[in-house]
């Protein structure tokens, strides 16, 4: 695990050993200084020599001002490292999930995939910034420590050999048990995390259905599991502080017994017992700092797990060497004997056996019901899914074929639930086309009938939209969105149920436009109301995820009984002429 995350600090490299060496160096510098105050107290003072007394003592404090310059500078550097790892981390992370699918994103949940890049990389950088401080300081303290009070008194030093053991051994429990609560502990954050960003997101359905009691009862459930859990975990970990002070006073009682005894009898001499006394400290203060690491690894090791997971998953859908660098020449697109279904191991298909011959330039309707597969279907030809058997070929050649980027340039989507970004329209729609003139943007706007209300507004193409374009009414957000897709100039334009929310007689002008102005794209529409697709060269009708049907609107309402049934019952008030 370390070695896999180490190239992410590589970066702060030179941060990361200065930080350490002037870490190491600091607790040398403090280890000396008992030492010192034993010759003053055993030497300057018994002697009542003032000259050396006076002498150490500037020593003394010469090398706590070197200690202290020491601890800041490796306190700034661990941080450096440390914050430095961490914006590495999360980079790495956010451009893994750019290469997700649909499909990954759905494994992993976006709830669950925001904690992994915010708050478990927190962990993981709180654990560098500490934990190079504390690995480097704990064992040199520990190991100096223990020499100088042998090298003070080996007798009174056995202490230890009791008193360390003991200490182990509880640190060693504690963390076996600390361990898979942890684990719980991200997972409920995970779980926080997915209610309060639906409800964020779904916040106005949440208002209008008056389900804030319901919700705040959800909140409240994932609130409580998140805080039993942190309960479990951080319980036994404070568990962990009484369990050093009392081996630690204990220790210290046992050195005043037996130290107190040895001086009373002359075998040892004050100075010597007081900073014998400043070394049980800084020892017992070390194994402290090795619990505590031990317990902020138990804990960042479940978090780099997490982060390893989004960093080591295998986006489903990517180029592969095979790719070829050739460009969609046509908006022709076959299906040939397709099944698709989302999950390997499900026993139904969402898609089965479907045979497509679509030529460029023409304007399919998809007409079903709900979760018939119409979303499914458009979504395999720009490869946001992969097909389980069969193939789809656009321009002539199979869509695994191209690489991505073009393939995805020439296939615009414009998906049920588009979002629009915080920024001005004219931003929104450079979307579809970085580089497009202004000219283009309003050609653009113009055909999916947005320029009427863009126009409207007092700062036209440089209005602001707020987060997902709340300030847009949802006709006006759908056609923003068209307008966008319409700025790649495809080879093939897929409305999913795009203009559900415009009026009838705009989404006709919507259509008109698209025939006068996009002859040469394919426009696949998928569509609830029969007057969105009447006059397509092809309407195919879906039904269970299989084709119940293909043809224009007089052939099918002739021979198609789904294809009846949804025109005689939208005939009245609809206001179309078949
Ligand atoms: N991401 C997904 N993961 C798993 N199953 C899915 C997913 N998306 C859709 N499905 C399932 O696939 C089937 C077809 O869904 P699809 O969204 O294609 O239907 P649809 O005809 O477009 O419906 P609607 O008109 O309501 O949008 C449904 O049974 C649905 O539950």
């Amino acid at each position: 695990m370390i070695k896999k995350l180490a190239p992410y600090i590589s970066k702060y490299k030179k941060q990361f050993n200065l930080g350490c060496i002037c870490t190491g160096l600091e607790a040398v510098f403090e280890l000396l200084i008992p030492l010192v105050m034993a010759y003053i107290v055993d030497i300057g003072i018994r002697n009542r020599d003032i000259e050396y007394t006076i002498k150490m003592g500037l020593l003394m404090f010469l090398l706590s001002l070197i200690a202290l310059g020491l601890g800041l500078a490796s306190a700034r550097l661990s941080s450096i490292a440390g914050q430095g790892f961490g914006a590495e981390l999360r980079e790495a992370e956010f451009n893994k999930i750019q290469t997700y699918s649909f499909k990954n994103i759905e494994k992993f949940s976006t709830a669950s995939l925001i904690t992994r890049l915010t708050g478990d990389v927190h962990t993981m950088q709180m654990s560098v910034t500490m934990g190079m401080r504390m690995l480097i300081r704990a064992p040199i303290m520990l190991v100096c420590a223990l020499t100088l009070s042998f090298y003070l008194n080996a007798e009174l030093a056995i202490v230890f050999a009791v008193a360390i053991p003991i200490l182990a051994f509880s640190l060693f429990l504690i963390i076996r048990k600390v361990r898979p609560y942890f684990t719980d502990l991200q997972e409920k954050t995970d779980g926080l995390n997915i209610t309060v960003q639906e409800n964020l997101i779904g916040i106005r359905v949440v208002k209008s259905f008056v389900r804030g009691i319901f919700e705040k009862k959800k909140f409240n459930k994932s609130n409580e599991e998140m805080m039993q859990a942190s309960e479990r975990a951080f319980g036994l970990v404070v568990l962990n502080m009484p369990v050093m002070q009392m081996i630690m006073f204990s220790t210290i009682i046992a050195i005043l017994w037996f130290g107190g005894n040895m001086v009373f009898s002359g075998n040892l001499l004050v100075g010597r017992l007081i900073s014998f006394l400043a070394y049980v400290n800084q020892i017992l203060f070390s194994l402290m700092m090795i619990s505590m690491m031990f317990m902020m690894a138990t804990r960042s090791v479940a978090c780099a797990k997490r982060i390893l997971e989004v960093l080591e998953e295998i986006p489903d859908i990517e180029d592969d060497n095979n790719n070829y660098d050739y460009e969609v020449k046509n908006g022709d697109v076959k299906f040939t004997n397709v099944t698709f279904r989302y999950y390997e191991d499900s026993s139904e298909n969402n898609l089965t056996d479907i045979n497509l011959d679509i030529e460029s330039g023409q304007t399919i309707g998809i007409i079903g019901g709900t979760g018939s597969g119409k979303t499914t279907l458009a979504q395999l030809i720009p490869r946001l899914y992969d097909v389980t058997r069969g193939s789809v070929e656009v321009g002539g050649y199979d869509v695994r074929s191209y690489k991505l980027e073009t393939l995805r340039n020439a296939v615009a989507m414009v998906l049920q639930n588009n979002t629009l970004f915080s920024g001005t329209i004219r931003e929104n729609l450079k979307w579809g086309n970085a580089h497009a003139s202004d000219k283009q943007i309003e050609a653009a706007s113009k055909i999916a009938c947005a320029d009427e209300f863009i126009n409207r507004f007092p700062d036209k193409y440089d209005t602001m939209l707020e987060q997902g374009g709340v300030n847009l009414s949802g006709g006006q957000r759908q056609r923003l969105t068209i307008a966008r897709a319409i700025l790649k100039q495809p080879k093939v334009l897929i409305l999913d149920d795009s203009t559900s929310a415009v009026d009838t007689s705009t989404d006709a002008k919507i259509r008109q436009s698209f025939k006068r102005e996009l002859k040469d794209t394919t426009k696949i529409i998928i569509a609830q109301r029969i007057s969105s697709v009447y006059d397509a060269d092809q309407i195919i009708v879906l039904d269970d995820g299989k084709i119940s049907d293909i043809g224009n609107h007089s052939q099918l309402i002739k021979k198609n009984e789904i294809y009846q049934d949804v025109y005689k019952s939208q005939q009245e008030g609809v206001g179309f002429s078949g």
